[in-house]
């Protein structure tokens, strides 16, 4: 039985009593995924006062071009490389470091990170929760399956990885209102199962192993100058600029429904801090984060504020309906904040007064050329 190891103890902080096989994930025989006895030689030439090299996966959608901005700024611009199985538009390609990689590819995962001696990964690749349902074996492919590449390629070279879950990684049976850390999680999208899966596998493979796993639940993001990627919260996404370029917006959700959300510089912040907060801070490896909770009612009277004429309307699309339903209402991230001092940064005026300042002042430009 070569593949059967012998367990090494590396306990890291009290929460963490790791259980360490000196080889962890698919290794029959001689597999390319072997895990060496000393896993870090693949990142020896590593230290803490290194800057870390990141690779960030499906950085292409709405999050991943922000955050690497952000990390770029800290790290510096040759030190992330943005990855994803699109097409980058000019500005992305001529920002950064790009290279086009498929979750579902193992061995050229392995190279990257092998060939860039890549130390921390962001794995933003996911079909969300509207689009999952329309295609549920791809989204069943790439969230689970590539989940699992992802996590094997982390352990195999010893990285630091950011894996985003989010509310929807709860279901009608959680406590809605507010949503704790610890709770009964039956999701009923398939977007949902495979985050409650990446959760549990990534802490698995966190006591198991030792993997240095982080993850966060996002609540619905909020962003400017990125799309969302077919969601149930896009309808927050796409009120700023309808109401700037036509003065009415058609909600796709009923009036009453309550979600949580956050704008996209607090979601990027918390994922840089929970990456840079110490070890020995994180009494858990899956928190929920928070920033405010509104219904469509509720952001359509902010908006009003600002832009007087404008109206919604409610032409309610059935699947995204049932999935709000489901997910919280109100989350509650107290462990976040007590752990690694997490505190977001906009509430909804900031959040209105922001988006409009944008999509108004894109509208100016593109007026006057
Ligand atoms: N945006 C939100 O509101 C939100 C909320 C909670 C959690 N999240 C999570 O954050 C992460 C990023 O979200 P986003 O909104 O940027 O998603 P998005 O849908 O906008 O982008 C996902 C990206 O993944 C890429 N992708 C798809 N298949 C791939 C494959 N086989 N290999 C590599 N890349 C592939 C797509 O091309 C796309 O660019 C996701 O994991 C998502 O679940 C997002
Ligand atoms: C909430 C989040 O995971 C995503 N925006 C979705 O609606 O699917």
């Amino acid at each position: 039985m070569p593949f059967i190891r012998m367990l090494r103890r590396v306990g890291q902080s009290p929460a963490c009593v790791c259980w360490t096989s000196v080889l962890p994930v698919r290794f029959l025989g001689v597999s390319p995924r072997q895990i060496p006895a000393d896993a870090n030689f693949h990142s020896a030439s590593f230290s803490d006062t290194d800057h870390p090299r990141v690779l960030i996966t499906g950085g292409l959608g709405q999050l991943g071009v922000g955050l690497a901005n952000l990390l770029r700024k800290r790290f510096g611009k040759d030190s992330v490389i943005l990855s994803d199985i699109k097409k980058p538009p000019d500005r992305v390609f001529h920002s950064g470091p790009f290279i086009y990689s498929d979750i579902l590819d193992y061995k050229n995962l392995r190279e990257i990170v092998v060939n860039n001696r890549i130390t921390w990964l962001f794995h933003y690749s996911a079909l969300l929760s509207a689009v999952g349902e329309a295609n549920v074996s791809l989204a069943r492919a790439v969230n689970i399956t590539g989940l699992h590449n992802i996590l094997d390629v982390a352990a195999e070279h010893n990285l630091r990885l950011f894996v985003p879950s989010t509310i929807g990684a709860f279901g009608p049976t959680s406590p809605r209102n507010p949503t704790p850390d610890l709770c009964i999680q039956r999701p009923r999208t398939i977007y949902g199962v495979s985050k409650v899966h990446a959760e549990l596998m990534g802490e698995y493979y966190h006591y198991r192993y030792g993997l240095d796993f982080r993850c966060l639940r996002y609540p619905g993001i909020i962003s400017a100058d990125s799309q969302p990627g077919g969601g149930t919260t896009d309808y927050a996404v796409q009120i700023f600029h309808d109401a700037i370029k036509h003065g009415k917006f058609e909600c796709n959700l009923e009036a009453h429904t309550r979600l949580p959300m956050m704008y996209i510089d607090d979601c990027l912040r918390a994922t840089l801090e929970v990456m840079e907060a110490p070890t020995e801070s994180l009494s858990m490896r899956t928190y929920n984060v928070s920033a405010m909770s509104f219904t469509p009612e509720e952001l359509a009277q902010e908006v009003l504020k600002h832009v007087p004429e404008f109206q919604i309307t409610y032409n309610v699309d059935a699947i995204r309906q049932a999935i709000a339903d489901s997910w919280p209402m109100n989350f509650d991230d107290s462990n976040a904040r007590k752990d690694w001092g997490w505190k977001h940064g906009f509430d909804l005026p900031e959040l209105v007064t922001t988006m409009l300042n944008f999509h108004g002042s894109e509208t100016r430009v593109s007026q006057a050329n």
